[in-house]
């Protein structure tokens, strides 16, 4: 049976645009952000048209110097790659001078998504090491989070809301990240806006059951972060993927992006490495036995890999359970 590529699937968001299900993710560790070019190249030769960044993954000017060349070429245009940008807890109440830095480094007019990073309010703390003078996750002198405890982390999605309304022509959707259902719901009551997606970490042991079902009534799309587990997780170590791998003739890690887009759901493996990029393409058909058998290990086996310790005060970050 002939089956497409990841890179051929498409959803739909609550805007009606459509979001490719598979991106590539850019929260590359320091050290590898000068490979960020060559990684969003060799991602785009083989077909991704989703490209997942933020502020605070400090390679925006690198994705815009790889799209620049892309576009030179003329065999793509701007309107052919999905852009999400993210909005970081420092600009919680800036957020269009947050959109306006984003833009400028990625070198477009626009971006498809603009997201909350996460529902949190940082203060901005100078610092002439930090990205553009400000330091990303600033903490007291005990190492506790730097938050802003006047700040309501909503506000950033009100801004991201009134910009929305007023037709703002520099992104084309909005949407939240890292917001459990109790968040969701708040924001449901407050704003007329439904986010068009939430970005949160899933996968075969953090299957998030209860956001999916709530996102689901509410027509918000779920994107999976880490979908690896991010790197070093003992996720593909499992015998049980791997027992799946072999009855699907693929690689755990294809099993686990498998998990995420046969639910619907987008996922933004992080690579640098062009073949591990190419190889994230592959379309397995897991059956839904397999998706519901997976889900209840993660059930009884909750794991989650990127517990930050700024998120404490998020429902849900610092109990492995969803
Ligand atoms: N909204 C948020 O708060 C967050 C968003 N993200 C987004 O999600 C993306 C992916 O998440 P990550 O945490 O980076 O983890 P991930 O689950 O994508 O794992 C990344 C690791 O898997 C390795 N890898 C990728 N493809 C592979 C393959 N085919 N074979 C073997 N190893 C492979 C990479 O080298 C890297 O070490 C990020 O780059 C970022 O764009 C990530 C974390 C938080
Ligand atoms: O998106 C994200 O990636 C980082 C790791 O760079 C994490 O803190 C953040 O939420």
């Amino acid at each position: 049976m002939l089956h497409p590529k990841n890179t051929e699937i498409y959803f739909e968001l609550n805007t009606k645009a459509k979001i490719p299900a598979l991106g590539l993710g850019t929260a590359n560790e320091p050290e590898q952000i000068p490979q960020t070019k060559q990684a969003i190249k060799a991602a785009i030769k083989a077909g991704y048209r989703l490209i997942d960044t933020a502020w605070a993954y400090q390679c925006e000017d690198r994705i815009g110097e790889a799209l620049r060349e892309i576009f030179d070429e003329g065999v793509l245009k701007r309107e052919d790659i999905f852009i999400t940008t993210k909005v970081w807890p420092t600009h919680w109440d800036i957020a269009s001078e947050s959109i306006d830095r984003s833009l400028k480094n990625l070198g477009v007019d626009y971006v498809d998504l603009v997201l909350q990073h996460w529902p949190l309010c940082f203060n901005r703390v100078e610092d002439k090491n930090g990205v553009d003078g400000i330091v990303r996750n600033p903490t007291h002198e005990d190492g506790s989070p730097n938050i802003n405890t006047e700040g309501d982390y909503l506000s950033t999605y009100k801004q991201l809301e009134k910009m929305y309304l007023n037709k703002d022509p520099r992104f084309k959707a909005i949407g939240v990240s890292n917001y459990p259902v109790e968040y969701l719901q708040r924001l449901l009551k407050e704003c007329t806006v439904v986010p068009a997606l939430n970005q949160v970490e899933i996968h075969p042991q953090l299957p998030q059951v209860e956001l999916r079902e709530f996102c689901q009534t509410h027509k918000i799309v779920l994107e999976s972060y880490s979908p690896f587990g991010a790197t070093g997780s003992p996720l593909n170590q499992n015998q049980r993927f791997q027992a799946l791998a072999e009855k699907y003739s693929c690689t755990p890690n294809d099993i686990l992006l498998a998990y995420n887009i046969r639910q619907g759901q987008v996922v933004v493996p992080r690579s640098v490495n062009p073949k591990n990029i190419v190889s994230n393409i592959e379309f397995v058909p897991l059956a839904k036995e397999d998706i519901t058998f997976l889900t209840q290990y993660g059930l009884e086996n909750p794991m989650r890999f990127r517990d930050e310790p700024f998120a404490e005060s998020i429902p849900g970050f610092r109990e492995n359970k969803n």
